[in-house]
């Protein structure tokens, strides 16, 4: 498969950058009119993929929200991944995985061997049991031409205690992280496989971002950021940003023309944010 930075960039460039996250909360589906069960995570998410995945370059289900109803609930998650490809949509999986070595191997088998019922064109990992752990993932990505996006700086502001602490070098952990993201996507063009996740929350974060691969902006909506924030966060490399909504798109639901709406107004704003600050760049 041709390699996931090249797809997602193209993907950026022909249907905008925005990735729209699929988070069905429970207080979601009852503001929808829906169960909290396995009927209406079903049509939540049946909904909000008929709605967007024609048109958004990311949809990013959140698995917690369909873990919660076990087998039944992974087998909607199943066939969401499998329709949101269909219609075009590249697909990241947030699942936040981190683990050994060895137990990596297998959540790489899950999310990134083509073969698996919950193949995804990328997932979320953590780098917090150190970078190297993550290789089985990594090799199993570059194998299938699919992407992972590893946390660097979260949106949260818990996550500061650990990814901006000093590791033994003087950079803080965040930095590092980013610096074996970098070394991973050298050379790749037009855009590496292996992407940061940095929050659109943190303002100037005083962390080096070119690590030429693409950085996912989650934050924006519900956590108080805005698409005007983006340049202040990245600054230079504003153009790999793939900015992510998941509540502010969603709270507009269950209307169809309602989502898309509120989808097309982001990547407006998207769009206006980014080309500004090309513009004052010069
Ligand atoms: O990896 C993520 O997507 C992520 C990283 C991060 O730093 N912060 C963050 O909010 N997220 C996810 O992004 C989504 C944010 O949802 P909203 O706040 O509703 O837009 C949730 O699914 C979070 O799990």
């Amino acid at each position: 498969m041709i390699p996931f930075g090249t797809r997602l960039r193209r993907a950026m460039d022909t249907r905008g950058p925005l990735c729209v996250g699929i988070d069905p909360h429970a207080s979601l589906l009852r503001d929808w009119g829906l169960n909290d069960d396995v009927a209406g995570l079903e049509r939540f998410t049946r909904t909000t993929v008929d709605a967007l995945a024609d048109r958004v370059a990311v949809l990013k289900p959140q698995s917690a929200f369909f873990e919660r109803f076990g087998s039944r609930g992974i087998a909607v998650l199943e066939k969401a991944v499998a329709d949101a490809r269909s219609a075009g949509a590249l697909v990241l999986m947030d699942a936040k995985r981190g683990d050994i070595g060895s137990t990596m191997a297998a959540y790489a088998s899950a999310f990134l061997d083509e073969g698996s019922p919950l193949f995804s064109d990328a997932v979320t990992l953590s780098p917090y049991l150190g970078f190297g752990s993550l290789r089985p993932a990594l090799d199993a990505a570059a194998a299938s031409g699919a992407g992972v996006f590893v946390l660097a700086l979260t949106s949260n502001p818990e996550g500061a205690e650990v990814q901006r602490a000093t590791a033994a070098d003087g950079r803080s952990l965040a930095q590092l992280m980013l610096d074996r993201m970098a070394a991973e996507n050298e050379g790749a063009r037009p855009l590496g496989s292996v992407g940061a996740v940095v929050g659109a929350t943190l303002g100037d974060t005083g962390a080096d971002l070119a690590i030429n691969g693409p950085l996912l902006a989650p934050g924006i909506g519900a956590q108080g950021a805005t698409p005007a924030d983006l340049p202040k966060v990245f600054g230079s490399v504003v153009g790999n940003v793939v900015p992510s909504v998941s509540r502010g798109v969603l709270r507009h639901g269950p209307d169809a023309a309602a989502l898309r709406e509120a989808a097309e107004r982001f990547a407006d704003e998207v769009r206006a944010a980014v080309s500004g600050s090309r513009d004052r760049d010069g």
